[in-house]
């Protein structure tokens, strides 16, 4: 524990600890993702993994920096508890932007304002963007065919797909999205990506493991698919003749004049883990937020249609989510353009991650709401819920400060 009471998950002493006490040994490729190491491991990807720059090229916007790590947040202090509750949904970095100004951060000990986090598939939203891009400049529609673009998939799950159901997550694939179970495919994606110890009979790289995925029924309803949102990156490459991390920094990091570049993991081809492997620091990432309330436009240059922006906040069609976790929290959400919309009363719109990593948005109040975490387990449902009213707490004291409490 620390002097203001707040746990750090994870210190990693040097191995010549003068105290004698045991060491804990540094994250390696296949526990980076468990306790004890989630913290540490999300905060120094980098050292973990290979992995790519995203530079911010330009100039930089400056972040006033107001708030003591550990300190609760003034603006933030009618949410019931807050400081228990950051603790207890392991939270590492909580920071609230509205008209451009930082209204109010919060960063466990051992993390800071210019410390990079892994934001695991908030990147997806990241992707969505890239994508978007593309359809403003007429590189392509929501129609295409997938295969046009990468014809190598013309035998497997995307045969048939557009980059439209890529977007909207409407392919069916034999593809089960199990964090924890090393026989899913998941598992199987994350070792051809380098995030685990590759096995006997595994793809070399992502490309060579996407070429293996089948279908799996019917399609048009919504399945949550990490592979899905390496097949968009993909076929961003091929419409643009570019690498993926290339087009991210061009058509989205650059724009938002962020503080800092933002790094993501490759494999060993060097193609970027374009589903979850992003990692930036919490101000940055609420540009990106900040950019889809202003309806695309952000300092350095427009980065999707207004259109594309209004989609987002609009959210996608409830009716396609068949049995998914998402609708048991919220009931009236659905899935767009690569982020989720909760469908509650505000329209509060999320870039999502699990281990707990939102990128929430609140259009009536004009707020972006960025909470980077750490839990010990990748999406346990009692962790969703809980952090699920605490973004909602936290959204309802914002606005009822500034006036824009409408229910
Ligand atoms: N390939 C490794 C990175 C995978 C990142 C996965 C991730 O962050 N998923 C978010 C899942 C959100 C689920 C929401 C729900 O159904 O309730």
């Amino acid at each position: 524990m620390t002097a203001d009471g707040h746990s750090l998950q994870v210190d990693l002493p040097t191995s010549a600890d003068p105290s004698g006490e045991e060491v804990s040994p540094r994250p390696g490729v296949d526990t980076w993702q468990e306790p004890p190491h989630v913290r540490w491991a999300f905060t120094h990807l980098s050292e973990v993994l290979p992995s790519a720059r995203i530079p911010r090229r330009g100039s930089r916007s400056h972040t006033a920096v107001g708030q003591q790590a550990g300190e609760v947040p003034a603006a933030l202090q009618r949410v019931p508890d807050l400081a228990r509750r950051l603790d207890e949904t392991h939270t590492d970095a909580l920071l609230v932007v509205r008209g451009g100004e930082v209204c109010a951060q919060w960063y466990a000990p051992g993390c800071g304002p210019d410390d990079l986090h892994l934001v695991m598939s908030v990147s997806k939203s990241l992707c969505g963007l890239v994508a978007g891009s593309l359809v403003m400049d007429g590189l392509w529609r929501l129609d295409d065919p997938v295969v046009s673009f990468v014809p190598e998939l013309a035998d497997g799950a995307y045969a048939r797909a557009t980059i439209g159901d890529l977007l909207d997550m409407t392919v069916s694939v034999d593809y089960d999205e199990d964090y924890l179970n090393p026989r899913s495919e998941l598992q199987r994606h994350d070792r051809s990506a380098g995030w685990r110890t590759a096995r006997p009979g595994d793809p070399a790289d992502t490309p060579g493991f996407l070429r293996t995925l089948t279908g799996a029924g019917p399609q048009g309803r919504f399945q949550y698919c990490s592979a899905t949102t390496d097949v968009l990156a993909w076929a961003i490459e091929r419409a643009t003749g570019a690498r993926y991390v290339d087009q991210l920094a061009d058509r989205v990091w650059s724009r938002l004049r962020p503080d800092h570049d933002a790094m993501v993991t490759v494999d060993r081809s060097g193609f970027a883990h374009a589903d979850g492997g992003v990692s930036c620091t919490a101000r940055d990432l609420a540009r990106v937020g900040e950019m889809v309330l202003a309806g695309g436009r952000a300092p350095g240059g427009r980065v999707v249609a207004a259109q594309w922006a209004e989609s987002i906040l609009a959210g996608g069609d409830p009716r396609q989510m068949v049995d998914q976790g998402w609708t048991s929290v919220y009931p009236g959400g659905s899935y767009t353009r690569q982020w989720w919309c909760t469908g509650n009363r505000r329209g509060n719109v999320t870039g999502l991650g699990i281990h707990g990593q939102h990128l929430w948005l609140d259009p009536q109040s004009s707020t972006v709401i960025v909470k980077l975490s750490s839990w010990p387990q990748p999406d346990a449902e009692q962790d969703q819920r809980t952090q699920a009213l605490l973004m909602e707490d936290l959204t309802r004291a914002l606005a009822a400060e500034c006036g824009a409490d409408s229910p």
